[in-house]
């Protein structure tokens, strides 16, 4: 049963039509708020740091503008192989060559979530809680005409990695995966869910 948000409002900062997608999915309503946020990070961060690191500085963008009670939600997806971290292709060449890598081989699929609100009875200061879920996601090996049909169709520019696991890719070429599909798209919803709860206290 969806729980009560006890007069608190979602708000959903992302530009990501898979995030809101997803949050509409566990149920609530929510408002979106969108700004370009700088996503550059220093080299020094590895795995879930980076989506860690990123979903807070996507919050601390959004938070000076954030009302009491609202609760603002920002998240970052990251592709992670082989200790180097995979972002959104810049070309159609360097997305077939992100999906040639990945392909035959099994790479990490992290989304951290950053939960913020206003501290009501301290001025100024906010609360913060910041998460994240791993997906271990298993390619097959795809042949080059089917990624550059792929890229070509689908042109995942917008994607950490270069692909959708919902789309053509994920159908044709992901063999498995351990952990949860929705993290991969660009929310880990059941854990979202739990840390919500616990974040409102119900
Ligand atoms: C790996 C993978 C990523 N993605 C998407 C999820 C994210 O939208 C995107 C990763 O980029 P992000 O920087 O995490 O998010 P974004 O820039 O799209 O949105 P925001 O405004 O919230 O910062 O890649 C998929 O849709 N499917 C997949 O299989």
């Amino acid at each position: 049963m969806l729980f009560d948000l006890k007069g608190n409002k979602i708000i959903l900062a992302s530009k990501s039509p898979r995030r809101h997608e997803l949050l509409k999915g566990l149920g609530f309503d929510f408002e979106v708020r969108t700004k370009d946020v700088d996503e550059s990070f220093s080299d020094s961060l590895k795995g879930a740091d980076i989506p860690l690191y990123l979903s807070k500085k996507k919050a601390d963008a959004f938070v000076d503008e954030l009302k009491p009670n609202e609760i603002l939600i920002t998240s970052d997806t990251v592709v992670w192989l082989g200790n180097k971290v995979f972002n959104k292709p810049e070309s159609a060449e360097e997305a077939v060559e992100m999906i040639a890598t990945l392909s035959g081989r099994m790479h990490e699929v992290i989304t951290a979530v950053c939960l913020t609100s206003l501290n009501t009875e301290k001025d100024g200061t906010s609360k913060q809680v910041v998460f994240h879920d791993l997906t271990s996601v298993h390619f097959a090996k795809i042949e080059r005409a089917d990624i550059e049909w792929y890229v070509n169709k689908y042109k995942p520019f917008d994607k950490a990695g270069a692909y959708g696991i919902q789309e053509w890719i994920g159908y044709a070429g992901i063999d498995k995966i351990e952990g949860s599909f929705y993290n991969v798209m660009g929310l880990p919803t059941q854990k979202l869910y739990v840390e919500l709860k616990k974040f409102l206290n119900v």
